[in-house]
């Protein structure tokens, strides 16, 4: 099969594309994978790396309030709708994939118009602008909630699917992770992982540098802190030579699978693919949900969690050096409780997602006649 792959701007569209990708390759050898992103957004780095060939088309984000700056949205939309039918007319795909992010809207227009079987991911309960769009022309919208059919009333044909990057996690070496963060094989001490979401977050990363005394005063877990890419050289100067003790600093984890698989306790924002990956591991988890996203659903997301006892959830508002550690301190300090929250983030887990998902589209392109 032809599968040409479109999501991005952050981690949580990229990362479900490509976890499709790997379930397709996993059945079978006989596919040949293209993916249309941007310049500019993160699958710029992660794709090319995960050994798929990368197109890039120029688009921007509506603004939700009345802007002139959506004159020039609409005029790059149409300008990548044109490049995208020419990308798609030379790779010739079975089906085109969009899991969310701007970039999406032409890609999956421009196969909707040419006829080309598509399919589109929502990681999130509340939709996106781009795939609520793209509902009505997309052949198959697959949702990873119960709750956001609601939504997606014009679609022609909705399922439930989960969200594939909850089978890549699952399935992922919790060795491999250890090594990878240089933590020798015989050291059994915890980890617990400190992440922004997939482009970092400033507060989070202010509570840890202030943290940081208290983080190298104990000995009883490692703290392995993503600073995101961008904020790197900046954290790494206001944390001075600390790294490689109990504190673990990096930019960006690309094997977070096997990272998350090896560790113990998450502290992260909330975003959709996150909270997919931490309850497919059945991982406890302390939420601090971004306030600068639409709907303010992250903390929808968060507050899902917390109800079912699977995580604690820190408001930015209430985020501090103090109050993070006090979080972290308790879940690490009580055996049980961990316990019982992995118990209840692992009740949420899809761990089937990536096989559903794939099953959708070998109908999808079977019913196009594609073999
Ligand atoms: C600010 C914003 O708009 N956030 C949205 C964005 O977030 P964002 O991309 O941060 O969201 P997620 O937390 O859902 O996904 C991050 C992904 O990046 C991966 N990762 C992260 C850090 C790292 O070092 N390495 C790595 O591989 C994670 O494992 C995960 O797969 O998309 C999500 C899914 O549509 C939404 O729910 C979020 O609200």
């Amino acid at each position: 099969m032809r599968v040409l792959l479109t999501g991005g701007g952050t981690g949580g569209h990229i990362y479900p594309a490509l976890a499709m990708a790997r379930e397709l390759e996993r059945r079978s050898r006989d596919h040949e994978m293209c993916y249309i992103g941007t310049e500019e957004g993160l699958e710029a780095d992660i794709v090319p790396k995960a050994g798929i060939p990368f197109e890039c088309v120029n688009v921007q984000g509506f603004r939700r309030q009345l802007s002139w700056d959506n004159v020039r949205t609409v005029k790059k939309f149409v300008q990548a709708t044109r490049r995208s039918k020419r990308l798609i007319q030379s790779f010739a795909p079975d089906v085109v994939i969009g899991t969310g992010g701007y970039v999406c809207g032409p890609v999956v227009y421009a196969a909707h118009k040419l006829g080309i079987p598509t399919l589109i991911h929502e990681q999130n309960v509340i939709p996106g602008l781009t795939n609520k769009f793209l509902a009505r022309y997309a052949d198959v919208v697959a949702v990873s909630f119960e709750g956001s059919e609601q939504y997606f009333k014009r679609a022609a044909c909705l399922v439930h699917t989960g969200n594939p990057r909850a089978s890549e996690v699952a399935a992922a070496s919790k060795v491999n992770g250890r090594t990878s963060l240089g933590i020798a094989k015989d050291d059994t001490k915890p980890i617990v992982l400190v992440v922004g979401g997939s482009r970092g977050a400033r507060p989070i990363n202010e509570a840890v540098v202030h943290m940081a005394p208290r983080i190298l005063e104990q000995d009883a877990f490692y703290v392995v802190y993503v600073t995101g890419n961008v904020h790197y050289e900046d954290v790494s100067r206001q944390l001075g030579d600390v790294s490689s003790r109990q504190l673990i600093v990096k930019p960006y984890i690309y094997n977070m699978p096997e990272v998350l698989a090896a560790s113990s306790l998450v502290v992260n924002r909330a975003g959709a693919s996150t909270l997919a990956e931490i309850t497919a591991l059945g991982l406890p988890s302390i939420l601090i949900p971004s306030p600068y996203v639409t709907n303010n659903h992250q903390e929808a997301n968060a507050r899902w969690l917390e109800k079912q006892g699977a995580a604690r959830v820190i408001l930015e508002r209430e985020l501090s050096a103090d109050t993070l550690w006090r979080e972290i301190r308790e879940v690490m300090e009580h055996q049980s409780r961990r316990e019982a929250m992995r118990q209840a983030a692992a009740k949420l887990g899809q761990p089937q997602a990536a096989g559903r998902i794939v099953e959708e589209l070998d109908k999808l392109v079977n019913k196009r006649g594609v073999h």
